[in-house]
């Protein structure tokens, strides 16, 4: 832990990074997965648990803390850390990208957005600064600017439109964050699918000198090839020594093979999202327990798994769980989905530094290919 931001590259195979972020909160092993603390929880977990999986930081989303229990009303409680009890670095989105995917009545303009919660219908207006206030009042530790994420496909000039007002939003957002020593502000490149955009993008973010940065827009619905080569275009063009986020991302194999691109973090709501419908990512590959085939298989997920979840409960019983609606097969899979995560998010740090990476992401590809369900 340090009194201050700092990343530090330990080693690199290829365009892949194992490196650390230290913050006076604790100290982020990279590659990162993030599991996602939507409302001051990360869902049917419980945070000891995420823990001791392995998570260095969790995402707490700022749309859905800003609407319950509110932001100032974190502040007086003492900030998210202490009312949710997580003692680790916590990262926070800006809120305008749910506002986007969840609000009602929402107007976008070059002073913020303005939006219906979909909670009670109150109406809110969030502009950048408002964003990172309310980001300040939680006590977030790494801050997210306020962008504008299009989703794809969209034309050319709405998502440069989009692109060029995210990156006024970014200066705003830098000098409301002003100087916030141990915490950071990162910027989020945007530009679509649009090489000449990203790059644009990813200048003028470089320009303001952030702590870290991240790479919007992109796990909108387009092709992972799309969103390989927009990594591939993007990467070059960020220092190499600030820390890479990839927003919303994603599956086992997004996130191996955005590691080769040189992306060092990660979030997404897929392992426990998909846990509570009954889809379990194993070593050999994924399983769907609402499926009757494991209805009588008293087989558990993985015997070798040091997770309880995996290595304790039969399929069938996961199956009944999961097919009774029962809260405990949710509890369970996003236990195991995590588990999961933590596990190959350790496998590509240990790789990179034995110079192996590339081994390592091809024998894990054809292990979920030959399966073993
Ligand atoms: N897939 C994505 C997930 C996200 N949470 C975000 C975001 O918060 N901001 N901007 C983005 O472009 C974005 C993309």
């Amino acid at each position: 832990m340090t009194e201050t931001f700092q990343f530090k590259l330990h080693a690199t195979d290829g365009k892949a990074r194992r490196g650390e972020v230290s913050m006076p909160r604790g100290t982020i092993r990279t590659p990162a997965f993030m599991p996602v603390g939507t409302v001051g929880t990360v869902k049917a977990m419980y945070l000891d648990q995420v823990k001791d999986l392995g998570a260095d930081i969790i995402l707490g989303n700022t749309y859905h803390l800003m609407l319950r229990p509110g932001a100032e009303r974190v502040a007086r409680l003492g900030g998210l850390h202490n009312l949710i009890r997580w003692q680790g670095p916590i990262l926070t989105d800006s809120g305008g990208f749910q506002v986007m995917s969840l609000a009602g009545l929402r107007k976008l303009d070059e002073q913020g957005v303005t939006f219906k919660s979909h909670v009670d219908g109150a109406l809110f207006h969030m502009s950048p600064e408002r964003s990172i206030e309310i980001q300040g009042l939680l006590d977030s530790d790494i801050q997210m600017q306020l962008d504008e994420c299009v989703a794809l496909p969209a034309e050319p000039k709405e998502i440069e439109r989009a692109m060029e007002m995210s990156l006024r939003w970014a200066e705003r957002c830098k000098v409301a964050f002003g100087d916030q020593p141990g915490k950071a502000m990162f910027g989020i490149v945007q530009g679509g699918d649009i090489p000449e955009l990203r790059v644009r993008s990813a200048e003028a973010l470089k320009g303001l000198d952030l702590k870290g940065y991240a790479v919007g827009g992109l796990a909108v619905g387009e092709p992972q090839e799309v969103m390989l080569r927009m990594l591939d275009i993007t990467c070059p063009e960020l220092p190499v020594e600030k820390p890479r986020y990839l927003m919303g991302v994603g599956t086992p194999d997004d996130i191996l093979r955005s590691v080769a691109q040189g992306i060092d973090m990660f979030d997404c709501v897929m392992p426990t999202r998909s846990g509570r419908h009954g889809l379990a990512f194993t070593r050999h590959g994924r399983i769907n327990l609402r499926n009757a085939r494991h209805a009588e298989d008293m087989r558990p997920l993985d015997e070798q798994s040091s997770c309880p979840a995996t290595r304790d409960y039969s399929r069938a019983y996961l199956h009944h769980l999961i097919r009774s609606n029962e809260s405990l097969g949710g509890m369970l899979l996003s236990w195991n989905n995590l588990a999961y995560y933590q596990e190959l998010m350790a496998g590509i740090r240990l790789a990179i530094e034995e110079g192996r990476f590339a081994d390592f992401m091809a024998e894990t590809q054809e292990t979920w290919r030959r399966g073993d369900l």
